[in-house]
């Protein structure tokens, strides 16, 4: 028995309440001190609670900065660094809070009637720029009451993944809120919704991004405009038909603006985000990154995350950008000349960086990194990413009492007629024993323009503690590996990618500690496409689940969040231009030939995937006589598995052990 040999018990499922989150780690101007969110799984309230935490650069034990009973998040230094600008849930929404570093309780700043989704400190400290619906600055004294419940659709976006009900007519704008008293004043309005306010060296300009195109409600734009701090009439910066475009920085001089995306209409993820540069007067953008073929965002899935927002941040003395890179199942820290050159690496290794910060003179970096044993920590290092510290060591505790299956990385031949080799992960059972042969479950990722990678993910652990051996793998169509794997999905569903998968499945039978009689596979929203694409194509697998899947490409193009564009843009047509496309892409074609038993697990507010493909499936293969089961998370979305209550994603968890419990 492993815990006869190492003293160590097996993960459970119920294990999530006991891994504490740290995201966001923001080092202060003078480099003394990291601030960070710490965010943890309350299991009386079912919910979350987080809070920002301190810890000292010279190292030492981290100090809890705030103590509400609430939801703190995204701590922001003064330009000072004499207090803490913060989003808390205290008052109900999330608003903006100050705390001094000098001591005393955190003051509420911000009381809009709709939440604040992201701000930014002035380069003097007098203002903050917030991103809010709000149409006043203040609360109204009653909240009007709704005159009927019946509910008038004139969008063709009226639903969020997330967003429980429809969306609302409001607009995100961008609000000024001066931080020691004096009345907030709105900076942009209109029927654009604006985000990611960036100030000038001068303060005296925001930029900001937003769709101004006067087809903004069919297409995928998204450009960078600036606008006075003062209000006033926005200008162009990076705009157009073709611009996806986010998370604009200005260089120190104020003469040039960097920011993340690609320029190809309706491509979202199937293209690498590549980082680009602008006069700031505005003009024709120039790709920094072309020559990387990867993405400088984060791409990495994983279901222990804390989620912040990085975006790539200009070293002081002008000479640099640092920005994120997703690379082959890990996510680095680069720093790209601005001038034009050779991109070098900052902080790289088996991990992903989910998210960093710079001190005010650019010397030290504070990241938040995650690996495949150990689900996040924060470190500090030089400008060039020397002398790396850990500074905590959140829940080493807690994964000295459990016994972890360490990932093998490995590339796998494919069994399409190339022979690529494809990049993969083997977990071994734990408990391990030569000679003997273990039951095999293969993980496909969702996107499928994402990608797995080093990082800690509980699901995966489970199943290892279970005494699974568990395969993923980044086949065709993954982010990490270039442009021309990246897009070669599209149209081909299915088709292009199974023979990676097959070809993995087939080299870690070959290593002769899997039982081929014992394969089971699962995976979510893509991944559920792939994993009811797979058993309608093979026989080989001995019990499935399909997590948030997709089944029928028509009904998902018009009931999907995302399917009128992501649809058409991945599958290549509408429904009524491509009908005989739809069918041969969509499992539910392929229902009949579906014999292994099957579980769906689906949530019931999934915007993204919605539950009429679960639906669909499920009716078909009763129908039919095979044996399937259909579990319904109330209240739930797209994200159950990474940010849903935590007893679902508990339930979720037991529901995946029991079926291949069950059935392999
Ligand atoms: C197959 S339909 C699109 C579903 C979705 N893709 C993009 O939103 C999807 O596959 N989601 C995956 C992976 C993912 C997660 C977050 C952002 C992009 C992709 C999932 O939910 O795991």
């Amino acid at each position: 028995m492993a815990e006869e040999r190492t003293g160590k018990r097996r993960l459970a499922p119920e294990d999530i309440y006991e891994i504490a989150l740290v995201s966001d780690a923001q080092i202060s101007p003078d480099g003394q001190r990291v601030a960070f969110v710490r965010t943890v799984l309350d299991r009386e309230r079912n919910d979350y609670r987080s809070s920002i935490w301190l810890v000292d650069v010279a190292g030492g034990e981290p100090v809890r900065f705030t103590t509400a009973d609430a939801r703190d998040s995204f701590p922001r230094w003064s330009p000072r660094g004499d207090r803490l600008a913060f989003l808390s849930n205290r008052s109900g929404k999330d608003q903006v809070w100050l705390i001094s570093l000098g001591g005393g309780e955190a003051q509420q700043l911000t009381r809009f009637p709709e939440p604040v989704t992201h701000f930014a400190w002035s380069p003097d400290g007098t203002t903050l720029a917030v991103v809010t619906k709000a149409e006043t600055a203040e609360p109204p004294e009653k909240e009007p009451e709704p005159e009927t419940d019946v509910v008038r659709i004139t969008r063709i976006r009226y639903r969020s993944d997330g967003t429980p009900g429809f969306l609302d007519e409001k607009r995100s704008h961008i609000w000024c809120v001066p931080v020691d008293g004096g009345r907030p004043w709105q900076v942009t309005s209109g029927d654009f919704d604006e985000s990611w306010p960036a100030w000038s060296p001068s303060g005296h300009e925001i930029a900001f991004v937003s769709n101004r195109t006067p087809d903004r409600e069919y297409n995928t734009v998204s450009e960078i405009w600036a606008v006075r701090a003062s209000g006033g009439e926005p200008r162009p910066v990076a705009t157009g038909d073709a611009a996806y475009f986010f998370k604009p920085v200005w260089s120190p001089d104020g003469t040039v603006l960097a920011f993340t995306g690609h320029r190809e209409p309706f491509a979202g993820s199937s293209r690498n985000h590549q980082l680009w540069a602008v006069a700031a007067g505005g003009g024709e953008p120039a790709s920094l990154t072309s020559a990387l073929d990867r993405s400088v965002e984060d791409e990495v899935l994983t279901d222990t995350a804390a989620s912040s927002k990085p975006g790539p941040i200009w070293a002081p003395d002008g000479r640099w950008i640092y920005t994120q890179v997703s690379d082959q199942g890990n996510v680095h820290l680069y720093r790209i000349p601005a001038g034009g050159g050779e991109p070098q690496l900052v902080v790289g290794g088996r991990r992903r960086v989910v998210d960093f910060s710079l001190s005010a003179d650019g010397s030290l970096i504070a990241c938040t990194v995650s690996e495949p044993l150990n689900p996040c920590d924060v470190i500090v290092c030089s400008a060039d990413g020397s002398g790396e510290r850990r500074l905590t060591r959140v829940n080493e505790e807690f994964f000295a009492t459990v016994e972890l299956s360490e990932p093998e990385e490995v590339w796998l031949p494919s069994a399409s007629e190339d022979r690529r080799p494809i990049h993969a992960w083997i977990m071994k059972p734990i408990g391990f024993r030569e000679g003997v042969r273990y039951p095999l479950v293969l993980e496909i990722h969702g996107g499928p323009h994402a990608m797995y990678g080093n990082v800690y993910f509980h699901e995966f652990q489970l199943l290892a503690a279970q005494g699974y051996a568990v395969l993923y793998t980044n086949p065709r169509g993954s982010q990490g590996y270039g442009q021309q794997f990246l897009s070669c999905t599209r149209g081909a569903w299915g088709e292009a990618d199974m023979p990676d998968l097959m070809g993995a499945v087939d080299a870690v039978i070959e290593r002769g500690y899997i039982d081929p009689s014992r394969l089971g596979v699962t995976g979510g929203s893509y991944g559920g496409f792939m994993t009811n694409w797979v058993i309608g194509h093979t026989d080989r697998f001995k019990a499935a689940v399909t997590q948030r899947c997709v089944s029928n490409l028509a009904s998902f193009y018009g009931t999907s969040d995302i399917g009128f564009h992501f649809g058409e843009h991945e599958i290549g047509g509408t429904p009524w231009e491509q009908p005989e496309l739809y069918r041969r892409l969509s499992p539910l074609t392929y229902a009949p030939q579906m014999k292994t038993p099957l579980l769906i697990l689906h949530s019931e507010q999934d915007y993204r995937c919605p539950i009429e493909q679960a639906e669909q499936l499920y009716v078909w293969l009763k129908k039919l006589g095979r044996t399937v089961e259909f579990v319904r998370f109330p209240d739930e979305s797209h994200g159950l598995s990474r940010s849903g209550k935590p007893k679902h994603r508990v339930e979720r968890l037991q529901h995946i052990l029991r079926w291949f419990a069950e059935y392999l």
